[in-house]
């Protein structure tokens, strides 16, 4: 596994424009986290075994110039599984998931301090290879926003700045991506065709689909269908069941109803804070605070 420690950092990518903007010509190869939520057969009966951990954020502090936004944030996002923050505009949902994958770093100013430990590195410190980390920690943004490329090439371009693959095996990339996302059978026959020309629910696909060639082991998610219709909603909630078996996903949503849908865990955030985290079911039926109670009853927010 690639370690994303003790290496120069130098990797930028655009907000806008989600993982592009990496620099050409080098080469990283990541493999998934280790570990996943394993059943053992023992007896004749499974046996659930204590969850990994992908991302475990401790003490976290969040700063945009002297505006403190996120407020001492502890908690852990399971390995292979969906955990959804929700709160009110404001509350720091976005800003806890550019520290990730340390997109704030674009930006003089903004600053982190505290702990997120991902596979044994604290994400957070100077030396970490940006590089790395976002190829490890792959983000998708609100609006879809597909590279002036073909389709094909919106695919290859990530996957070539960190693996030599032969055509073949590029193409097999390809194809392998856009089947995930369920897209391939709606593009396959016009791969060279421009990313633009796609719908949006197809463009939000295929941005999933690039930001899971590079094989990271982390998916950020912000609000990624708030901009789709409800069938194109639907089908990424679909592909996010799917895709939570190889990959573990953050996403940030203001829909209540997705977030009950989708989510294994749900964190609740107000004014910086988190207020309560928990399994989806818990926070949906009986959450242990007032203030969660509130919001997901509408009673704010
Ligand atoms: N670039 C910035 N400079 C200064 N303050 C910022 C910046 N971006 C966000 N903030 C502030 O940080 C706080 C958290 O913002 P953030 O965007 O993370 O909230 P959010 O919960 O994602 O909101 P929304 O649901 O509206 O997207 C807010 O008070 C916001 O005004």
């Amino acid at each position: 596994m690639t370690s994303v420690s003790h290496t120069p950092a130098h990797g930028v990518p655009s907000e806008t424009g989600t993982d592009h903007g990496r620099p050409p010509g080098r080469h990283v190869t990541s493999s998934h986290a280790t570990g996943a939520l394993n059943f053992a057969e023992a007896d004749g009966t499974r046996e659930k075994r204590e969850e990994d951990i992908a991302l475990k954020v401790r003490d976290l502090n969040f700063y945009y110039g002297q505006h403190h936004a996120l407020h001492d944030i502890s908690m852990d996002y399971p390995a292979r599984r969906v955990t959804a923050m929700i709160g009110p505009s404001g509350c720091g949902k976005s800003t806890l998931l550019r520290v990730f994958n340390r997109i704030y770093d674009l930006y003089p100013g903004q600053r982190a301090t505290g702990e997120v430990m991902f596979d044994g590195c604290n994400i957070l410190d100077r030396d970490i290879n940006l590089d790395v980390l976002r190829a490890r920690v792959g983000m998708v943004f609100q609006k879809p926003t597909p590279f002036p490329m073909s389709i094909y090439d919106n695919i290859a371009f990530g996957v070539k700045l960190h693996e030599r693959l032969s055509r073949a095996e590029m193409d097999a990339r390809v194809e392998d991506v856009l089947t995930r996302v369920a897209l391939w059978n709606e593009v396959r026959d016009r791969l060279k065709a421009p990313a633009t020309g796609l719908s949006g629910g197809q463009q939000q696909r295929l941005c999933i689909a690039r930001s899971i060639a590079t094989r990271p082991e982390v998916l950020l998610l912000d609000e990624p269908t708030s901009a789709l219709d409800p069938i194109s909603t639907a089908r990424i909630e679909e592909l996010l069941d799917e895709l939570k078996h190889d990959f573990t996903i953050a996403i940030v949503t203001h829909n209540m109803q997705q977030a009950a849908r989708c989510a294994d865990r749900v964190a609740f955030f107000f004014m910086g804070r988190l207020i309560e985290v928990d399994a989806a079911d818990r926070i949906f039926t009986n959450p242990r605070q007032q203030q969660t109670q509130d919001y997901i009853t509408g009673r704010f927010g």
